[in-house]
């Protein structure tokens, strides 16, 4: 390796927000931080139909009030389709930047057609479902594919807690099982590194698996309608997504488990939410990890996140099923499951687990 491929090499370019705004009523400030921004007009919301009433309402008469031009669009699915819908829109009226208002789907929609037009995007999330909110990956359904795409992380995120505390309380304790997950993405990735030496952070590792430990250590105050539970896992789920950016991948936030995750997204009929998924496929990973699972179960238990298939409301037959299916999911990003359970191995995991009865 001559000295100018070494030197590129070592190069390193992460992408982070440059405002992250969490707190009591903040929702009024996002024509502060559009100020901070220097985004003085034609902006385009991106947001759900519920969420439009609980959030996308008051930010598009907010930036009005302060003399924007603001377009809103209704968007439900995280589709290609949806992308293609906003992108041309946003093109259309020659949008200076765009917000995504609402939970995962609108956030990720708003990420991906900002990154395809190159400008800026602001993500106010209405739950605190999973690190998508803070990240640099959507998640976009292609036909009947899903892809975990990388895009710009957003410029700012504002997450108010009041807004927050007010969904339903299963979104938080998703976005928990999403934060918990990192202790079995880490350990994937260190394997990984071991046995095929991928690149790895220290930095990053140690972040993702000292946020998770921090959520575990305090999983008792996580409590329906508390502003300070929405404040604790909201910071986690920024500091996850610091992770993702200081990697430059996923791999600090999503392993095994998530593999797991998106095998279940596409077996079960209904699947559940992504973090709960999550937070179960955690204490599946860890078992085969050979740590402790019983702890991860204990914090799942006390958030009141689901720990087992009955309580994902997803069928055991559907469990082993993805079981058997997650190490195909993603075959380059190499982890616990190796070459794959058997069903046999599948039903012994499960079951000593209690994720089956
Ligand atoms: N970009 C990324 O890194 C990631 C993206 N995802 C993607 O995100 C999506 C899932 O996101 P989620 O937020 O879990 O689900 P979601 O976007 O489907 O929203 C769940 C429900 O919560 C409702 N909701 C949100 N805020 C509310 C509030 N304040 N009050 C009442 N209802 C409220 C929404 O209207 C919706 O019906 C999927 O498309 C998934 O693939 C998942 C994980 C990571
Ligand atoms: O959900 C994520 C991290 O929590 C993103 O991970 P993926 O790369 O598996 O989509
Ligand atoms: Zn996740």
């Amino acid at each position: 390796m001559d000295v100018t491929q070494d030197m590129n090499a070592q190069k390193k370019w992460m992408q982070l927000p440059r405002d992250v705004v969490v707190g009591h009523g903040v929702i009024d400030d996002v024509k502060n931080v559009c100020a901070d921004l220097k985004l003085a007009d034609n902006a385009l919301i991106v947001t759900g139909k519920s969420t439009r009433k609980i959030a996308g309402d008051i930010v598009h008469d907010s930036l009005t009030d302060s003399g924007q031009r603001v377009e809103m669009i209704v968007s439900e699915a995280a589709s290609m389709k949806e992308v293609d819908r906003v992108r041309k829109q946003a093109l259309e009226s020659g949008v200076e930047y765009l917000l995504g208002v609402g939970s995962g789907k609108s956030i990720d929609v708003a990420k991906l057609a900002a990154t395809e037009i190159e400008v800026p995007f602001i993500s106010v999330p209405t739950a605190a479902s999973h690190d998508g909110i803070v990240s640099s990956r959507a998640s976009i359904r292609d036909g009947n594919k899903t892809a975990s795409i990388q895009a710009n992380a957003p410029m700012a995120v504002i997450a108010d807690t009041d807004i927050i505390a007010e969904a339903p309380y299963r979104l938080l304790a998703s976005g928990c099982g999403d934060i918990i997950s990192n202790c079995t993405a880490v350990l994937d990735w260190q394997l990984a590194t071991r046995l095929q030496n991928v690149p790895f952070s220290e930095y990053a590792a140690a972040l993702s698996s000292m946020t998770a430990q921090i959520l575990i250590d305090s999983a008792d105050t996580i409590k329906p309608e508390l502003e300070s539970s929405v404040r604790m896992v909201v910071k986690a789920l920024v500091s996850s997504g610091v992770a993702m950016s200081i990697a430059g991948s996923s791999r600090p936030a999503s392993g095994s488990e998530h593999m797991f995750s998106h095998a279940l997204d596409k077996v079960a009929p209904v699947p559940a939410l992504h973090g709960e998924q999550c937070g179960v496929g955690t204490i599946l990973m860890m078992y085969l990890h050979g740590g402790d699972w019983k702890s991860i179960r204990d914090a799942l238990q006390v958030i009141n996140a689901p720990v087992s298939a009955e309580e994902l409301g997803i069928e055991d037959k559907y469990i082993l099923e993805a079981l058997v299916l997650s190490h195909t999911i993603r075959p380059e990003r190499y982890t616990i499951l190796g070459t794959g359970l058997t069903p046999d191995a599948a039903e012994i995991v499960a079951r000593k687990t209690k994720v089956i009865s």
